[in-house]
């Protein structure tokens, strides 16, 4: 049986020091994402500290668990669809215009869950995608998000607070 490695969008972000996304935030929730089809997902396993109730995860921790992975898939998305490579010229970079969580049902903190999202309309700088939320192959939360793009590397960045 061959193993596909996967393609992890964090891997081309370099000096990302997100909470959610960011590999270089020590701290951070460190998620990865990757496609899968035409879907971007993340599997993530919490950690006690990250409860709401005993055994739930905090909806905040979630909400940045979608966040996150929808900027890096809009991210990645971008590259796609112009047919390149993440780690080819230019770089962009997005941040949440607007993230609407709608919980379900409770997601459990001690087990893994699953984000799977997929992008519904990217309209000049704005991509809108909805994700949703697994545990044990039942949806716990869906969410909407819109990404808006806050860095191109082909354009002046002066004055861009999202850049150093
Ligand atoms: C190189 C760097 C290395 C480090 C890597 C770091 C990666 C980290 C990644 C981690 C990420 C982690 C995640 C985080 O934590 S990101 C942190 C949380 N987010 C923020 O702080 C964002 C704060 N807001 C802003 O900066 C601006 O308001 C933004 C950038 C959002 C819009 O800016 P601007 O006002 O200039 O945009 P525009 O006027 O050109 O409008 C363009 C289009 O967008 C539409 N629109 C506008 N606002 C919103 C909105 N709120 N919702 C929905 N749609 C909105 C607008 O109608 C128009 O659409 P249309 O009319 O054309 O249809």
């Amino acid at each position: 049986m061959t193993t596909e490695e996967k393609i992890y969008f964090q891997d081309f972000m370099p000096g990302n020091v997100c909470f959610g996304c960011g590999n270089n935030n020590p701290e951070g929730l460190q998620i990865k994402s990757y496609w899968e089809g035409e879907e971007a997902v993340c599997r993530w396993s919490s950690e006690e500290k990250y409860h709401g109730w005993a055994n739930l995860l905090n909806g905040g921790i979630l909400a940045t668990l979608i966040d996150c992975h929808c900027m890096c898939s809009a991210m990645a998305y971008a590259y796609k669809i112009e047919n390149r490579s993440l780690d080819s010229n230019p770089v962009y970079r997005y941040a949440t215009g607007t993230i609407t969580v709608k919980y379900l049902r409770p997601t459990p903190n001690n087990k893994p869950i699953e984000l799977r999202a997929v992008v519904e309309e990217v309209k000049g700088k704005k991509t809108t995608m909805k994700c949703n939320v697994y545990a044990e192959g039942e949806i716990t939360a869906e969410a909407q998000v819109i990404a808006i793009r806050v860095f191109d590397s082909n354009q002046s960045n002066a004055g861009n607070p999202f850049v150093e």
